[in-house]
């Protein structure tokens, strides 16, 4: 296991940083590209562990997935099992395949690392069930488990429980139009991360899908799904560690593409970075986040952009003040318990971090050095990051977790810095 020691920045960062694609994106592309009609191109997907590992799931049933240079090309096949499906830690392979699996002629088996065996999915193998698909997953609503395919599926009318993940709602949802009866779903609770769900219902309009609204949910008619070439955007929840480092920094960062609308939950950081003190422009190059002297706290409802969290709860333990962030109970459920990890990485760094059933609150104190984990969570590898450019000697262990979603952060960082060492041990 490597570990990273953090470069303090020494000046104000000022930098044009241009990104990959979102994997949030990129996920829902390959689901309906590989369950349309006809061969779909997707232009600049993300490439990372969890959109490869999609990319070789959908391979494993049957579609063609062919790199083009930066493209994929997809192409749908007979979907079929046997097959066994590395999930990995992706909450969107764990939660978009097994609808795609319910489809196939034949078993299809669903594993991955460690910790996906503890991420909740009983919300979304209920709801399979409901649709009139077996499913043996030894009663404990978890991964690993079996979707014994047998080539349809009835669907209809059905109730989730998606209170622990909007990826039960959108994985549910990519499929429906495939199903017999279409699906008419209806929560039994809440729901996290809204703007993904609200992804999930433009990707499948853009690919022909009839989808609507319902008072309790959401009602997709049956019929074909069409295919679609697409330009990915670039990941706006990746973008968050390299605007932080404006704030921290007191200096500039321009994120490059930055969609004039979208549905990711990374364009609330067009609203949130204000509150902290920074100023944010739309220019010709794309978003521009310039700090100010101090990195002011943030009172805010993260429900729908948990995604977010770790990176703005770094932000906090570097403010000036007490910081209070609710409305992400789920997060215990994501790579690790985000609230449980940033409790201890904050604290090691100095803060005062209370945990609340639903959030954190953070008081920044006296910095000091720590080395901390990465929880083999990418998005805490970012955290730390933004932590270290103001508190010297922060090192992070396994920090090639980041190729969850961004396999050459580390390199990326050592360029904002303009430090070419990036010293990985
Ligand atoms: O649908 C998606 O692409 C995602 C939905 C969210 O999941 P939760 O609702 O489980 O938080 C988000 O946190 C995750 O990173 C990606
Ligand atoms: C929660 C996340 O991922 P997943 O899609 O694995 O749930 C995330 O990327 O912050």
């Amino acid at each position: 296991m490597s570990s990273w020691s953090i470069p303090t920045a020494s000046q104000p960062v000022d930098a044009v940083v241009t990104l990959p694609g979102s994997k949030s994106i990129t996920a829902r592309a390959l689901v309906l590209a590989a369950l349309a009609a006809g061969p779909s191109r997707l232009v600049r997907p993300l490439r990372a562990r969890d959109t490869d590992l999609m990319a070789a799931a959908l391979r494993a049933l049957g579609v063609g997935i062919e790199v083009e240079e930066d493209d994929w090309l997809v192409s749908p096949g007979r979907l079929h099992g046997s097959a066994t499906v590395d999930a990995g830690l992706a909450g969107t392979v764990l939660r978009f395949l097994p609808p795609v699996a319910a489809l196939a002629d034949g078993p299809v088996t669903v594993d991955g690392d460690p910790r996906l065996h503890e991420r909740p999915n009983a919300g979304l193998l209920d709801g399979l069930r409901a649709c009139g698909v077996r499913i043996d997953d030894g009663g404990r609503g978890k991964a690993p488990f079996t979707v014994h395919g047998t080539g349809a599926v009835r669907g209809g009318a059905v109730t989730v429980d998606a209170s622990e993940s909007s990826q039960v709602v959108s994985g549910l949802l990519l499929a429906a139009a495939r199903f017999a009866e279409g699906l008419d779903l209806s929560l039994a609770g809440g729901v996290p991360s809204m703007p993904h769900v609200q992804m999930t219902v433009e990707t499948l309009a853009e690919h022909g899908v009839q989808v609507e609204r319902t008072a309790t949910g959401w009602r997709v008619h049956p019929g074909p799904i069409a295919p679609v070439d697409r330009v990915v955007e670039p990941d706006l929840s990746n973008a968050a560690p390299f605007l932080a480092a404006a704030l921290v920094t007191g200096g500039r960062v321009t994120v490059r593409d930055w969609p004039s609308r979208t549905t990711q939950p990374g364009a609330h950081l067009e609203q949130l970075l204000p509150v902290m003190g920074a100023a944010v422009e739309r220019t010709d190059a794309g978003l521009q986040v310039t700090g100010g002297q101090t990195v002011r706290p943030l009172v805010a409802d993260l429900s729908e952009v948990g995604e977010l969290t770790p990176v703005l709860a770094a932000l906090c333990a570097l403010a000036d003040g007490p910081s209070r962030l609710t409305g992400v109970a789920h997060l215990r459920g994501h790579e690790t318990d985000r609230l449980q990890a940033l409790d201890e990485v904050l604290t090691a760094v100095g803060a005062t971090v209370t945990q609340l059933p639903d959030g954190l609150e953070i008081t920044p104190g006296p910095r000091r050095s720590a080395e901390v984990d990465s929880y083999a969570d990418h998005r805490m590898v970012m955290a730390a990051a933004v932590l270290g450019l103001a508190v010297p000697g922060v090192v992070v262990r396994d920090p090639g977790t980041v190729a969850k979603t961004l396999p050459d952060f580390v390199d990326r960082w050592s360029g904002l810095l303009g430090d070419p060492v990036g010293a990985v041990s």
